[in-house]
């Protein structure tokens, strides 16, 4: 499902109507349709009063085909329209004249008291938000800059025709004042701020509707930045062949751990044999094996010497690096006390797809000249802070523009990078973004990266195509949190081992 801005999505609408010829009057109708559709299961019962709140442009004219598929199905619905009557101009004065035409009433916000208005307001159950879409530009101006505070403090279920009226449609951070809404129903393809932060937390529950614009529209406007579904990981999720052995399914290397942190490399092993990976060597500073060992029974070991209780020298020879692994994940929980020199050698010598995650980003920063002329796949996996450290800016930046700078990194350095966050990013090399809608605030937790790790480097091994592999495992990570959580977990007491505990679970609804 493609993800757009505003602007994009102006640029389609236009490439549907003036390229295909569909008119807009029917593209609002099926819109207006489309969203009292979805939301007749939320409408409890005829007696409740909604009120539609209409603006000034085209989000109103959806406004004016809801109100009347509303009241042609016997809901009590108060139209309010915002703007003086005259200045409704195009496809909403059409469709603001079919609706009066039908003999329904429209309330002119202008003939009332502000007392009054909001008295009225307050007798309603649910307020439907069409008061502004994506043609939003700059500051909130009257009478938008006071209504919306107002309804906000109203305290009812509201109700977004395509984004919460006043929200940004393209990648900004900074929200002055917007509808807080319960839902929002989303036209055709999901807007762009709905998965930037604090933006989203405006949207409530997000639904996307099909209102009709053909896909070519959308592919020959905006095709870089895709929501990575349910449907999309049933799709690509690879299929295990009754003939297939051990070998069949990887041969996986993770660097990890050091004398101080135990606990990464045995979550990022047990995630990646859950995820099915045939085989996974876990090379450890030889200070650490004992610990490690003792709480993983399924991986062999490759033991490297150690200084400062961190690996020193991987002794991983040419032969090794060349022929007996099919993929690496490299860092949970190396520390950072020695020069990370092996990373080099991995990088130049190795030339299958290495993972990179943690405490490896960290030495990368040193290296990172060498991502560009690498044999195989680079994927780093680095959370908000550890992507800033990378590129030389503050997390507030790099939390204010997540699709823009991981988009820049990636193409500049021919990497796939996986942004963690709320809503994780992946980025391909040629700059293709996909949006991973699962997970919550229980995998704000150490250990869950390095499950994560463990999970990509295992699908990595058994899909050809790269990007589904990283968005799989991502996907599945932020679901088992989801399973856990809508099963009697707390987000506060989820723990990165119960992920992949519940791995199995999770696959099952695959
Ligand atoms: N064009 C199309 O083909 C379709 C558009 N649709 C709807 O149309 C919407 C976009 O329509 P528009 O481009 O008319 O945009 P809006 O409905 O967001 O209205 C924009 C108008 O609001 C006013 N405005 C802009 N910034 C403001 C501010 N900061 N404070 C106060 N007033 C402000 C201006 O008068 C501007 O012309 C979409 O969100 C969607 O709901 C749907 O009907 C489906 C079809
Ligand atoms: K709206």
């Amino acid at each position: 499902m493609n993800v757009v801005t505003g602007e994009e999505m102006h640029q389609i609408d236009r490439y549907a109507i003036e390229e295909i010829g569909l008119k807009e009057e029917l593209l609002m109708e099926n819109a207006g349709l489309a969203f009292v559709n979805c939301i007749l299961p939320l409408l409890e019962k005829k007696t409740d009063r909604v009120a539609v709140l209409i603006g000034v442009g085209n989000n109103g004219g959806d406004g004016f085909v809801i109100s009347r598929s509303l009241l042609e199905k016997g809901y009590q619905v108060d139209v309010w329209l915002i703007p003086p009557l005259e200045k409704v101009k195009g496809t909403a004065k059409y469709h603001m004249e079919v609706f009066a035409k039908c003999g329904y009433q429209i309330l002119n916000f202008e003939n009332f008291t502000y007392e009054h208005f909001l008295e009225k307001l307050t007798s309603c159950t649910y307020l439907i938000d069409a008061l502004l879409g994506t043609g939003i530009r700059g500051s909130l101006r009257s009478p938008y800059k006071e209504i919306i505070p107002a309804v906000n403090k109203l305290d009812r279920t509201v109700i977004s025709v395509d984004l919460p009226s006043g929200l940004p449609s393209s990648e900004v951070c900074e929200v002055e004042e917007a509808i807080k809404a319960t839902y929002t129903v989303t036209l055709q393809c999901p807007k762009l701020s709905a998965f930037t932060y604090p933006a989203r937390e405006y949207y409530g529950e997000l639904s996307v509707v099909d209102i009709g614009i053909p896909r070519l529209a959308i592919n020959e406007i905006s095709n870089e930045r895709f929501l990575w579904t349910e449907k999309d990981v049933k799709r690509t999720l690879p299929v295990r062949k009754p003939s297939s052995h051990k070998g069949s399914h990887g041969k996986a290397l993770i660097i990890a751990g050091s004398k101080t942190m135990t606990g990464a490399p045995v979550l990022t092993t047990k995630a990646c044999h859950r995820l099915g990976a045939g085989l996974v060597t876990l090379a450890i500073p030889d200070v650490a094996h004992e610990v490690v060992a003792s709480q993983i029974i399924e991986a062999t070991f490759h033991l490297c010497s150690s200084k400062n209780g961190e690996i020193n020298d991987t002794h991983l020879s040419d032969k090794q690096l060349k022929d007996r692994y099919d993929a690496i994940a490299v860092g949970p929980g190396i520390g950072r006390n020695n020069t990370g020199s092996f990373l080099k050698t991995l990088l130049t010598d190795f030339q299958k797809p290495i993972i990179i995650d943690a405490d490896g980003l960290y030495y990368l920063k040193r290296y990172i000249s060498t991502l560009r002329t690498r044999g195989g796949a680079t994927i780093l996996t680095p959370h908000s802070g550890e992507f800033a450290f990378l590129i030389n800016e503050s997390i507030k930046t790099v939390e204010e523009n997540r699709f823009s700078l991981s988009k820049q990194f990636a193409m500049q350095h021919g990497v796939y990078l996986l942004l963690k966050g709320p809503n994780t990013i992946v980025t391909t090399p040629t700059g293709n973004q996909f949006i991973n809608p699962t997970g919550n605030s229980a995998l704000a937790k150490g250990g869950s990266g390095d499950v994560l790790t463990g999970m990509v480097l295992a699908l990595v091994m058994q899909q050809q195509d790269l990007q589904p592999a990283i968005s799989n495992a991502a996907f599945l990570h932020g679901k088992a949190a989801d399973i856990l959580t809508s099963h009697g977990f707390s987000p506060l007491s989820v723990l990165a081992s119960d992920l992949v505990e519940i791995m199995p679970q999770v696959l099952d609804r695959f």
